[in-house]
């Protein structure tokens, strides 16, 4: 179902029509793919590339441990909610696999890297004109799940990638592994997600809602124009209180090459009440995304000096402990521990209770 007014591009070189995809059995994927060399790697899995033996096209195969029923229960609903989607700038599936001890999930292969990898490199020069072009596709794209009753709930950095090498300025949203249905005025309540990017009321367990997701825009859009992480502390649990005082500031010398209508966006998703937040449709509305591009000023394409440099020291303090993470989380799933409590956040809650 496409969404009025949202843009229908068509999605990558190595995209594919959309299509319902079931669990087959693990012996197939032998048969079916060769794998190649690795992409990345997560806190629930390593994706490699393959390439399929009939065509010569190439994916992403992410695979994950998967050794109790409940956490085939999640991969269930991993690809049931990514058999839902039908978006240009969201991750196609293409095939899935069980076996004994794990699930394969074959992907579109997104070959531009991590966005904020990308902004990183010493070749790329970002200005809020760009930040604008990516913050639109991401508002797009996440206002197509909410219209579809889905909520993302990990938006973080490592989940957009940059289209292609030639398509830089292009993005793909990645990771359903935490995707939920919403039903409205059913509460949702649920404890997982990145500290640095999960909204108030995932940390308080109050009911979640498209706010949320919208929540974690505003914090990727505040990492984006300034290189800071607006509420990261000297560990997870003050990172957490952090979250849950709401308190942001723009005092930092980066944000006086940022303009106040991005001032006022950030402020405007980062409300600490759900209900106070605007939905994704509201965001492409709000003069920062809207009147922007059309304005075309030259400040609006200046180099956001200040923060390239700040941005190269979060993403290498971003990899740091993402390799901690993967190799914690990957210690839990040995010792059988099940997909969702692995994540640190319900450990520093837990915490913060007893606080
Ligand atoms: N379709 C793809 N094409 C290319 N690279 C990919 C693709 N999917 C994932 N990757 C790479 O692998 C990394 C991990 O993927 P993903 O986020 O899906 O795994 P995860 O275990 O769920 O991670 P997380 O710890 O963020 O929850 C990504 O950040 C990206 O660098």
């Amino acid at each position: 179902m496409a969404t009025p007014g949202i843009s229908t591009d068509v999605g990558g070189p190595h995209t594919f029509p959309h299509k319902l995809v079931t669990f087959r059995t693990k012996e197939m994927l032998q048969d079916l793919y060769v794998v190649k060399d690795p992409l990345g790697s997560g806190r629930f899995g390593k994706v490699y590339l393959v390439e399929e033996k009939t065509t010569g096209k190439k994916f992403a195969a992410k695979q994950c441990a998967c050794r109790r029923p409940s956490q085939r229960k999640d991969f269930e609903l991993e690809i049931e909610v990514m058999n839902e989607l039908k978006h240009p700038k969201l991750l196609h599936l293409f095939d899935a696999f069980f076996g004994k001890n794990e699930v394969t999930l074959v992907l579109e292969l997104v070959t531009g890297g991590e966005l904020f990898d990308r902004i990183a490199d010493d070749s790329f020069d970002l200005t809020e004109q760009l930040a604008v072009t990516y913050l639109r596709q991401i508002c797009e794209a996440i206002a197509y799940m909410h219209s579809v009753n889905i909520l993302h709930l990990d938006l973080k950095p490592e989940n957009i990638l940059c289209l292609s090498p030639d398509h830089l300025d292009l993005i793909k949203i990645i990771d359903f592994g935490f995707a939920r249905r919403y039903t409205p005025n059913t509460p949702l309540k649920i404890m997982f997600g990145t500290p640095e990017f999960v909204a108030p009321e995932v940390v308080n367990f109050d009911p979640l809602g498209k706010g949320t997701d919208v929540w974690s825009i505003g914090v990727i859009t505040y990492v984006l124009l300034s290189g800071l992480s607006p509420f990261m502390g000297d560990d997870e649990q003050e990172t957490l209180s952090n979250v849950t005082s709401g308190e942001i500031d723009f005092d930092d010398e980066c944000f006086d090459e940022v303009s106040q209508e991005a001032k006022d966006f950030i402020h405007k998703l980062l409300q600490p009440k759900e209900r106070h937040r605007p939905t994704c449709l509201e965001c492409l509305e709000h003069p920062w995304l809207y009147e922007m591009p059309r304005q075309n000023l030259d400040s609006h394409r200046k180099s956001l000096a200040v923060a390239i440099i700040n941005l190269k020291k979060f993403v290498s303090r971003r990899k740091w402990m993402r390799s901690i993470n993967a190799v914690r989380a990957m210690n839990r799933l040995q010792a059988g521990v099940k997909k969702q409590s692995s994540d640190d956040l319900t450990k520093n809650m837990s915490k913060l209770n007893a606080k």
